[in-house]
C-alpha cells in the first residue's frame, strides 16, 4: 500500500534556492522514493515574487512527478505551516560581496520570529524545521524561541554545506573519492568562526589526520578555504550559493528522517550542554540519526587548539543571540 503523503512547507519558493530544491523534494530525493509529498509554498505578498512562485508550480506540474500528490502556494505562514510535517525555512536576504552573515541579522530576524509563531500555531507537532536563511543559526534560535510549544529539538540549522565543503576539500588533498571520507564534524556557528574538525576522520578506515599530516595546511588553508566558502562564491558567481546550499538542505532533511546508519553529519542544533556549550546554543555539532531523532556524538577529546576554535564561534553566537534579545 502506497505511504500517505507528507506536508513539506518551504519558504522563499520563488528565490534561487528554491528553484534547485523543490524538484529535488518533489522527484523524491530528500524523504524517499516511496513517500508522497504535498508541497506548501510560501513568497512574500509582492506581486513580482507570487508571479514568479506561480511559474515554478507551473514548472512542477510539467514535470509529472508521480511522488507530488499537491502543491500549494501562500503569501501568509500561518496557511502554510498549516500541518506541515517538515519546514524548510530559506526565504531571507541574502547578503552580497563584502558582507558577513551577520550582517543580515537586522533585515532578517523578523522574519523568523514571525515565521517560529505562525509554526507554534498551526504546524504538525513533531513538524522537523530546518532553518537555511542566514544568519541560519540565530534565525534558527529565533524561531526555536518564538514556538514554545513545539519541543525544542525540533529545530535545527544548516551546517551541513560547511560539512559537505569540508570533506571536499579533504578529499581533494588526499586524491581520493569524497565518499571515502568519513567521521568529520563542524563545530559551531555557519560563519568564518566555525571550525571543521577532522582530527576523529577517517578515509577507508585510516586516520585522516596521519594521512595529511600537516597542522600548517589546517590552519592556513583548509579552515580558512572552508570558512569563507560561501563568500568565494559570491565573489565568483556575483551571487550567493545555491544548487550547493540546496544539496545540502536534501542532504539534511534526508538524513534526519531517514537515518544515517551509524555515518556522522553535521547539523546546526539546541544545545544540550554537550562539550560546554550552553543549552539552547544553536550550535553545530557531529551527530548520527535513527528514527527521525538526532544525537549528539559523544566523549570526543578536544585539544587545546579545537577549544580555542570552539570558544572564538561561540563567542560569535552568544554576540548573535544579544543582538536579537529584544525580539524574543
Ligand atoms: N545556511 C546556508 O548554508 C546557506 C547557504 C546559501 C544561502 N543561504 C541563505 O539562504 C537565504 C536565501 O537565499 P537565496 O539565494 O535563495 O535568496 P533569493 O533572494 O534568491 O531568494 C530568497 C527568496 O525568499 C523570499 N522571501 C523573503 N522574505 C520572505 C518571507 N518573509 N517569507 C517567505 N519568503 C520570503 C524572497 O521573495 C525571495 O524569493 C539567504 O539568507 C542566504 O544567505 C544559506
Ligand atoms: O555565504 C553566504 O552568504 C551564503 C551561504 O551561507 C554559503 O555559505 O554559501
Amino acid at each position: 500500500m502506497s505511504k500517505k503523503p507528507v506536508r513539506v512547507a518551504v519558504t522563499g519558493a520563488a528565490g534561487q534556492i528554491g528553484y534547485a530544491l523543490l524538484f529535488r523534494i518533489a522527484s523524491g530525493e530528500m524523504l524517499g522514493k516511496d513517500q508522497p509529498v504535498i508541497l506548501q509554498l510560501l513568497e512574500i505578498p509582492a506581486e513580482k515574487a507570487q508571479n514568479a512562485l506561480k511559474g515554478v508550480i507551473m514548472e512542477l506540474e510539467d514535470c509529472a512527478f508521480p511522488l507530488l500528490a499537491g502543491i500549494e502556494a501562500h503569501s501568509d505562514p500561518m496557511q502554510a505551516f498549516k500541518d506541515t510535517d517538515y519546514a524548510l525555512l530559506v526565504g531571507a536576504r541574502p547578503r552580497g560581496p563584502g558582507m558577513e552573515r551577520a550582517d543580515l541579522l537586522a533585515a532578517n530576524a523578523q522574519i523568523f520570529t514571525a515565521q517560529g509563531k505562525a509554526l507554534n500555531a498551526v504546524a504538525s507537532r513533531n513538524v522537523k524545521v530546518l532553518v537555511v536563511g542566514n544568519p541560519a543559526n540565530t534565525n534558527a534560535y529565533i524561531a526555536m524561541k518564538s514556538a514554545p510549544d513545539l519541543p525544542r529539538e525540533n529545530f535545527t540549522a544548516m551546517l551541513r554545506l560547511d560539512h559537505n565543503r569540508a570533506a571536499s576539500q579533504i578529499a581533494h588533498k588526499l586524491g581520493v573519492p569524497v565518499g571515502d571520507i568519513e567521521k568529520l564534524a563542524v563545530w559551531g556557528n555557519h560563519s568564518p568562526t566555525m571550525y571543521a574538525d577532522y582530527r576523529f576522520a577517517q578515509v577507508n578506515g585510516k586516520p585522516v589526520k596521519d594521512a595529511i599530516n600537516d597542522q600548517d595546511w589546517n590552519a592556513n588553508v583548509f579552515l580558512p578555504t572552508v570558512g569563507k566558502r560561501g563568500a568565494a562564491i559570491i565573489e565568483a558567481r556575483g551571487l550567493s550559493s545555491a544548487a550547493s546550499a540546496a544539496n545540502a538542505a536534501i542532504d539534511h532533511m534526508h538524513d534526519w528522517a531517514l537515518g544515517t546508519n551509524g555515518k556522522w553529519v553535521t547539523m546546526g542544533i539546541p544545545s544540550n550542554g554537550d562539550y560546554g556549550i550552553p543549552k539552547d546554543v544553536m550550535f553545530g555539532f557531529p551527530v548520527t540519526t535513527e528514527g527521525g531523532k538526532y544525537s549528539v556524538v559523544q566523549g570526543l577529546e578536544i585539544d587545546a587548539f579545537s577549544q580555542g576554535r570552539i570558544d572564538k564561534t561561540l563567542a560569535e553566537l552568544q554576540g548573535e543571540a544579544d543582538a536579537v534579545k529584544h525580539l524574543l
